[in-house]
């Protein structure tokens, strides 16, 4: 995707927005069934998978690894799993291209078969690190061959046998822990995982679902101890990924922000370990409510109603960080369009993502006439609403560094600034929610709808 010829996109103000759109499946639960699905002995089918390059950078390695993964024209897909320790070695290198989910919980998958792996990734992962992952890798026998400070391009090969650890995750990080549990998967013995600090819980849930014989508990100080058996039979289960909260954000905002407006989002997946913006826009007195609420595979689900709301700046403690953790970057395009300082503490992980995320909104505010100030690890920004009117001036074209949400949350900046917003590459956004721009314009967003009239 790096390699496509940048596709600037340019968002307008807008009003009205209005009516019911749905949003693809969540990133990180469609990563998981694959994987699982890959993992498990005989077939798992699954709807409302997430197709986009992310996602399918994963489809593609689990077929490398010999398990038969296939969509059927009713856009349901269907894997036949391989049984824990059934990988067969790939016979190319696996091209993750922007997906750090599914380059490093394949990691873990890979690096415990006692075979070698090379995992490549475009210009942004390349420069991700991979030590988090590669350290529980390395204590439990993996070789290990990467460029200097853990970076891909980089090969493992497993041992025979491998040992399985107890390890405290020194990050608070989905993806760390996953990856500890997902190895251990390989392992005969018991892995331990201790959480300081709760992150996305995806992984533990779905390895119950399929059978694993996983126990979490939550000790007197408040820390979780996950504890798995190794190489365990796991059962084929029917998944319906529910539609991604992190995608939903990116419309739910635009609903607050923007005049007259009045949007649902549908069948969005509340789990708790991801509804912290949501909670955020609460207090910063956002008119959201859920309706349609329901349960699906454990997850709770629901419709959220966003309307036109006068934001009020307020401060974000960093215990917040791990359940909204990719929804900082549109969190900022709500407080520039508030009222008062938003503060924002517990940001040091967002240095690590796609881009470096903090400075990454830190200039496009800037660029677009909003007042920020970036910390080493927070942000704060003054929101450029005052009593009886004010708005963000815009203007500027921000430079995305090949991140699909940094692109998403400035196109939204546009629908409520005064001049008009570009960012320089939105071909990213393909990764995580190819039909963005499209549900939008449905809700009556002006986007490049002027090109469209004149092409
Ligand atoms: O486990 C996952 O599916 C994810 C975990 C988070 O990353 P970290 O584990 O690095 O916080 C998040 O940013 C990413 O989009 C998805
Ligand atoms: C951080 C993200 O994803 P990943 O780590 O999977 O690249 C994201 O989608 O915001």
């Amino acid at each position: 995707m790096s390699e496509a010829v940048p596709r600037p996109s340019t968002a307008r103000a807008s009003s009205g927005l209005s009516g019911r759109v749905t949003v693809p499946g969540d990133k990180s639960i469609s990563h998981r069934s694959l994987m699982f699905g890959a993992l498990a002995l005989g077939e798992t089918r699954i709807t409302g998978l997430l197709e986009a390059a992310d996602v399918l950078a994963t489809a593609a390695a689990m077929r490398s690894f010999g398990a038969k993964v296939e969509r059927h024209s009713t856009g349901e897909w269907s894997l036949h799993g391989l049984g824990t320790g059934g990988f067969l070695e790939p016979e190319t290198a696996l091209d993750f291209g922007n997906a750090g989910t599914g380059a490093r919980l394949t990691m873990a998958l890979a690096g415990a078969h006692p075979f070698a792996t090379t995992f490549l990734g475009d210009a942004s992962l390349s420069r991700r690190p991979m030590g988090r992952i590669l350290d529980p890798l390395r204590e439990m026998g993996v070789e290990v061959i990467a460029r200097s400070g853990d970076r891909l391009p980089l090969t493992l090969k497993g041992a025979s046998p491998m040992a399985p650890i107890e390890y405290r995750v020194p990050v608070p990080s989905a993806q760390v822990k996953s990856a500890v549990l997902l190895a251990g998967l390989n392992i005969a013995g018991t892995t331990t995982v201790i959480e300081p600090v709760p992150t996305r819980d995806h992984t533990e849930k779905m390895l119950k679902g399929f059978g694993a014989d996983i126990e979490v508990k939550t000790t007197a100080s408040g820390e979780t101890v996950i504890r798995l058996e190794g190489l365990p039979e796991l059962t084929p289960q029917p998944i319906e990924v529910p539609s991604d909260p992190s995608s939903a954000a990116f419309l739910i905002v635009a609903g607050l922000i923007c005049p007259d407006s009045d949007i649902v989002v549908e069948g969005v997946l509340l789990n708790e370990r991801r509804t912290g913006l949501l909670q955020v826009l609460q207090d910063m007195g956002a008119d959201l409510s859920i309706e349609n609420e329901r349960e699906t595979g454990g997850e709770r689900l629901g419709d959220v109603r966003a309307r036109t709301s006068r934001l009020k700046g307020v401060t974000v403690p960093a215990e917040r960080a791990p359940s909204m953790i990719d929804e900082y970057p549109i969190l900022a395009i709500a407080a520039a369009c508030a009222e008062g300082k938003t503060v924002m503490h517990g940001l040091e992980e967002l240095r690590v993502k796609e881009s470096d995320r903090l400075a990454a909104v830190a200039a496009g505010l800037a660029a677009n006439g909003v007042t920020c100030e970036e910390g080493e690890a927070s942000l704060a920004v003054t929101g450029c609403k005052v009593p009886g009117g004010g708005k963000v001036p815009g203007g500027a074209t921000v430079t995305t560094h090949l991140d699909h949400r940094i692109a998403m949350s400035f196109l939204v900046l546009g629908l409520a600034a005064e001049k008009p917003v570009t960012v320089d590459d939105a071909n990213m956004i393909a990764t995580s929610f190819p039909n963005f721009e499209e549900t939008l314009r449905k809700l009556g967003a002006d986007l490049n709808e002027q090109e469209r009239a004149l092409s």
